[in-house]
């Protein structure tokens, strides 16, 4: 069965159609590329899995059940988490806090046991704590575990947004362009630790990427979009030497 069904989402801006007949069986495990140019759709589509757009028309199944028109934070609580293209943390707050903050969505105790300090709310912080260091050393950061997070160096800020992410235990993680703005180096070190993630917590990924170069390695099957539409579909080398990806995406880099 598959963990995440998409059945011919659409999603349209007023006379933009942003998105049309996107449909994907994700299997559980499975770590999936989402690729194309500029103003492709593969934000949109991360912006419906994620609840943050309602869309036009299809149906999105998540673990068996329609996620359509649920808001971001049920999403999240169902298990799907992401990152954005632009990291969102806060600046001000330690590394560790950042971490802790995400755990608020799986929290059982209420706001009066907090206030009065009771035996299950610091058990609870407890244990917190030391969910937040471990997912902290699965990203190879809790060395800076209390250095404020904007003091990070940029690489670690990346890393910092995908602990966030896997805070919130989730089953799917949805990662936008977790590399932009690394250094070839980093982003190799990064795709490398994204396939430890993957077993560690046993991570359904689906991941924007423009650098194809990294992407071809580690996932087991690619979605290519241009403008709004699949134009391929399936494992890295038959995507790679597709005639419609080459010409509209790859285009003189096919070969590279
Ligand atoms: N909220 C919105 N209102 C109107 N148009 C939008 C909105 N969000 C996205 N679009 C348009 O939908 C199209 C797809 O955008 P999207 O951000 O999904 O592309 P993308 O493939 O992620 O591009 P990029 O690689 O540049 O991030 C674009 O033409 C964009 O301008």
């Amino acid at each position: 069965m598959s963990i995440l069904e998409i059945k011919d989402l659409q999603m349209r801006f007023g006379g933009l159609m942003a998105l049309a007949d996107f449909t994907l069986k994700l299997p559980p495990g499975e770590l999936h590329g989402l690729i194309g140019p500029n103003g492709a759709g593969k934000t949109t589509v991360f912006n419906l899995l994620s609840g943050f757009y309602r869309p036009t028309a299809g149906e999105i199944i998540f673990q068996g059940a329609s996620i359509l028109g649920l808001p971001p934070q049920v999403v999240v609580r169902r298990g799907i988490a992401r990152t954005f293209q632009n990291i969102k943390l806060f600046q001000e707050l330690s590394v560790l806090d950042n971490v802790r903050i995400a755990f608020h969505c799986r929290r059982r105790t209420h706001l009066w046991q907090a206030v009065l300090r009771l035996p299950c709310f610091l058990a609870e912080e407890r244990s917190f704590r030391g969910q937040s260091m471990e997912v902290l050393t699965a990203l190879q950061l809790a060395d800076v575990a209390e250095d404020k997070a904007g003091q990070l160096p940029y690489g670690r800020q990346r890393r910092l947004e995908i602990a966030r992410a896997l805070a919130t235990a989730p089953k799917l993680l949805l990662l936008d362009e977790p590399a932009a703005g690394l250094n070839p180096h980093e982003s190799a070190e990064l795709m490398g630790l994204l396939l430890d993630l993957q077993q560690r917590y046993n991570l359904s990924i689906l991941l924007i990427e423009h650098d194809m170069k990294f992407l071809m390695p580690i996932c087991q099957r690619l979605t290519v979009l241009d403008h709004g539409l699949i134009i391929a579909q399936g494992p890295p080398a038959a995507v790679r030497s597709d005639r419609r990806v080459i010409q509209a995406y790859l285009g003189e880099d096919a070969g590279a």
